[in-house]
Formats: structure tokens, C-alpha cells, sequence
């Protein structure tokens, strides 16, 4: 192989930056953590992920409510993952809030560094890669992250960010409690001990926008590596690039998502509520050689001061508890310091 041109990337404090530059023909061997020669093809295959409609759950007879349930409960159960459709959030609301993302990557770096968090709780941070202070390679992604509840925080710019996320993030919560309201029900919990279980009413919820510019050798780089998400579930808007992966029943499939829905994934917290009913999915997302790709993953987890256990109905012999409590802020934080592909198991 020709040896790498040096390239002054230390000039450019993100992908973006160095993708824009147009300066690298070839991947940095600091981003490269695949290597198809070694690794050989993963298996991927291109099964139909569960799609659940959301009108029929709120709108729906009891009958067809019933029903979403029991889908619901069956994509927990075999895949962690699912698509939503008639969810009622506004296609132009869901525009605008990609725009808006947009907007925020598109501004100055020394703009967009002002924001660059170092803590897990910090309210708004930007940065790049996944966890930059332990990561081994880079990974080909920029990255907004913006707590929003129970106290909602936005950059002052671009302008029109903070009217368009704080709709946007009270639509998505509202959605996130249906459906886990729903899921609540799928085991066979009853509906009035959840708030007690989870206080949703102070639930923790995080906007991640990523941002995955186009790479020179796609192949070879990865935009965020496999992992599972803490919350209870996280909903995901893309812009009409594909490179979503979830682990299902061993092997990787490609996610491709119906215009206008959004993709649901269950995380570590409904893994641990519901003693290893429903399990946290893993996955990871590709990037491309042409297309700017951005996702919003809004995150909808327990209060940061619950402890969250398995629900007792579910746990009928001492022998059965799976996971022990553990206060949601500091499963937070230790993971934080301690990533792991999957931090329960
Ligand atoms: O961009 C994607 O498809 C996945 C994003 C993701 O997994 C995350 O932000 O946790
Ligand atoms: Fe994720």
C-alpha cells in the first residue's frame, strides 16, 4: 500500500471540517477500525423490521389497541427495535428540526467549539468521535448533544434552534410515554405502578444529533460503534441516508426507514425493568462516500434520581432478579468512564 500523505488534520478540530477540506483522497489509519481483509464480510441481511402504527394505539378501538400492544410487545421481545408510523408528529416540525441540526453544524468551528463539553451532564456539548477520551481510533461522526428535560437547554444559535427543538422534544417525549406506557402494559405490569417505577414525569431526556459527513474510504470507518443505549428507549429521525445496523438473533441487519416514521430502539433501563424480557439492542451506524448523513436520537430514560429494578411482578423467586438497582445518574456517569459495547448483560 502507498504510504499516507501527512496531512495537517490537526487544523481541523472536526469530520466536518476535514470532510469539507476535501484534503484526504484516503482514511487516516487513525480512523480505520475495520479492515475488511481481516475481518472479512460481516453477515448483513436486509430483513423487514416490526412497524408499529401509533395511531391505532392512541386512536385505535380497544380492539386494535390491544393488538399495537401485543406487536409492540413481540418487537421488544425478538428484536429491541422497531419502525413508528402515523405518529402525528408534523413532517414539517420533523424538517425543520433536521434543518436546524444542519444549521448548527454548518456554522463557524469557532462557533460551534464554545460548546464543547467534557462531563456527561454538561448541558449542551458538540464534539467528535464516541467517547473521545478512551476511544483507541476516531470514528467518523460530529456530534450535538442537548439535554432537554426536565430542564430544557438549546445554543443560543443558529437562530430559530431553540423555538423548533424545545416543540420538537416535547412531541418525541410524548410519543416515547405512549409507547412505553403501552410496553408497560405488554408485561402485563399494571398501568398505575409506573410512575412510581420509572418518574417519568421527571424523565431525563437527551437530544443527539450526529452528524456523519461523507468519508473517502467508507469501508474501513464507522460512525459510531456498536453499542446499546442507557435510557428506556431512544427514537431516531434520519434524513434519508441509510446507516443504521442492529444486531438481530446474531447477525447484522440494515435498517432502512419508511419516509416520514420514526426507528425505535429499546435501551439498557427497559432491559432492566423488565428483568431481561427486553433487552437492550445493539447497534452501530455506517457512513457513506457521498452523502451527508444526520440522525436525532432522542433519548427517553428514568429520572436521573430513580433506581430503577426489575418490576417485582416479574420476579416471582429471589433466584430470578437479573440486575441490581442502581441510581440511573450513576449508571450514567460509571458507564461514561467505563464504556462498554453493552454495559448489562
Ligand atoms: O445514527 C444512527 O443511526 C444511530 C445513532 C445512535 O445509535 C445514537 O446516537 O445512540
Ligand atoms: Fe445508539
Amino acid at each position: 500500500m502507498a504510504a499516507q500523505p501527512v496531512l495537517p488534520l490537526s487544523k481541523y478540530s472536526t469530520i466536518k471540517g476535514i470532510s469539507d477540506s476535501g484534503v484526504l483522497s484516503s482514511l487516516p489509519s487513525f480512523y480505520a477500525c475495520r479492515d475488511p481483509d481481516i475481518d472479512g464480510p460481516t453477515e448483513t441481511l436486509e430483513e423487514e423490521v416490526p412497524i408499529i402504527d401509533f395511531s391505532l394505539l392512541v386512536g385505535g378501538t380497544a380492539e386494535q389497541r390491544a393488538q399495537v400492544i401485543q406487536d409492540l410487545g413481540k418487537a421488544c421481545r425478538d428484536w429491541g427495535f422497531f419502525m413508528v408510523v402515523n405518529h402525528g408528529v408534523p413532517k414539517s416540525l420533523m424538517e425543520t428540526m433536521l434543518n436546524a441540526c444542519m444549521g448548527f453544524f454548518n456554522m463557524r468551528e469557532d462557533v460551534k467549539q464554545e460548546y464543547n463539553g467534557k462531563h456527561v451532564f454538561d448541558p449542551i456539548s458538540h464534539g467528535t468521535s464516541f467517547n473521545s477520551s478512551v476511544d483507541n481510533v476516531r470514528y467518523w461522526r460530529d456530534y450535538l448533544k442537548v439535554i432537554v428535560h426536565p430542564h430544557f437547554h438549546s445554543p443560543a444559535k443558529p437562530s430559530g434552534f431553540r423555538e423548533t427543538s424545545i416543540e420538537y422534544a416535547t412531541q418525541t417525549r410524548e410519543m416515547a410515554k405512549e409507547l412505553l406506557k403501552a410496553i408497560w402494559e405488554s408485561l402485563e405490569l399494571k398501568p398505575e405502578d409506573m410512575e412510581e417505577a420509572l418518574d417519568l414525569n421527571s424523565c431525563f431526556q437527551i437530544l443527539v444529533t450526529n452528524l456523519y459527513p461523507p468519508c473517502p474510504q467508507p469501508e474501513l470507518a464507522l460512525g459510531i460503534p456498536p453499542h446499546s443505549d442507557h435510557g428506556l428507549l431512544t427514537i431516531l429521525l434520519e434524513n434519508g441516508v441509510n446507516g443504521l445496523k442492529v444486531e438481530h438473533n446474531g447477525k447484522w441487519v440494515h435498517v432502512k426507514s419508511l419516509p416520514n416514521s420514526f426507528l425505535v430502539n429499546t435501551g439498557d433501563h427497559m432491559e432492566i425493568v423488565s428483568n431481561g424480557k427486553y433487552k437492550s439492542v445493539v447497534h452501530q451506524a455506517e457512513v457513506n462516500a457521498s452523502s451527508t448523513r444526520i440522525s436525532i436520537a432522542t433519548a427517553v430514560g428514568p429520572s436521573l434520581d430513580t433506581v430503577v429494578v426489575p418490576a417485582p411482578q416479574l420476579v416471582k423467586h429471589k433466584h430470578q432478579l437479573a440486575y441490581k438497582g442502581m441510581k440511573y445518574r450513576d449508571f450514567r456517569e460509571h458507564t461514561q468512564a467505563n464504556p462498554r459495547q453493552k454495559y448489562i448483560t
